[in-house]
């Protein structure tokens, strides 16, 4: 299974997602590191990404999906893949399962403050949102609870025991 965690910057992609993993007992990845210095120097200095320069970007992930996928992993990706266009180009065969991290701007926007080390600026919190199509879709989470609770409800949303690394029964 290949679980996609998508949001805005700031919804807790990582976070959750490093959790996420070590529950299921399988690998994360981070789409931050698969993006081109190009569009992180673009982010850095406040620049919002284009269909352009996402598109680069979303084709490495899928073919990292794709690379998962033959070699039999379970596998976390935390992408913010904020249109629908993008989480087709991610699972164009509907073999993903996205899971989005809902919150309201108020609360992102202050967790943002609060985060130190990271290239993203957060005066890009805006036009994150801007360009968010939120998925009809997805298992959707309330990102206001603690980590654990949201990883918990994520675990249940997916059929998975809270303790992560056995398998739930069908
Ligand atoms: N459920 C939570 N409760 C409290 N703080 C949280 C929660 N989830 C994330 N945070 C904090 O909010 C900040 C943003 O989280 P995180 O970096 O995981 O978001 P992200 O979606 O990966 O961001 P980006 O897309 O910019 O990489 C971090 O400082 C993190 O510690
Ligand atoms: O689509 C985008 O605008 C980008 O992916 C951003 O969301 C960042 O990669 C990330 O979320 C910030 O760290």
């Amino acid at each position: 299974m290949i679980v996609v965690l998508m949001g805005v910057s700031g919804s807790g992609k990582t976070t959750i997602g490093t959790l996420l993993a070590a529950r299921l007992g399988c690998g994360f990845s981070d789409a931050d590191s698969f993006h081109p210095p190009a569009n992180v120097e673009k982010m850095r200095a406040g620049i919002a990404l284009s269909d352009d320069d996402r598109r680069p970007w979303l084709a490495a992930l899928r073919q990292a999906i794709e690379d998962w996928e033959a070699q039999g992993l379970d596998q976390v990706l935390a992408c913010s893949a904020l249109k629908r266009a993008y989480r087709d180009i991610l699972a164009p065969h509907g073999d993903v399962v996205f899971v989005y991290l809902k919150g309201s701007a108020d609360l992102i926007a202050r967790r943002l403050a609060g985060r130190t080390g990271h290239y993203m600026n957060p005066a890009l919190l805006d036009s994150q949102f801007a360009t968010l199509e939120e998925p009809a879709d997805a298992v959707t989470v309330d990102i206001a609870k603690p980590p654990d609770a949201i990883v918990t409800a994520i675990l249940a949303a997916l059929g998975r025991t809270p303790q992560g690394l056995s398998h739930a029964a069908t």
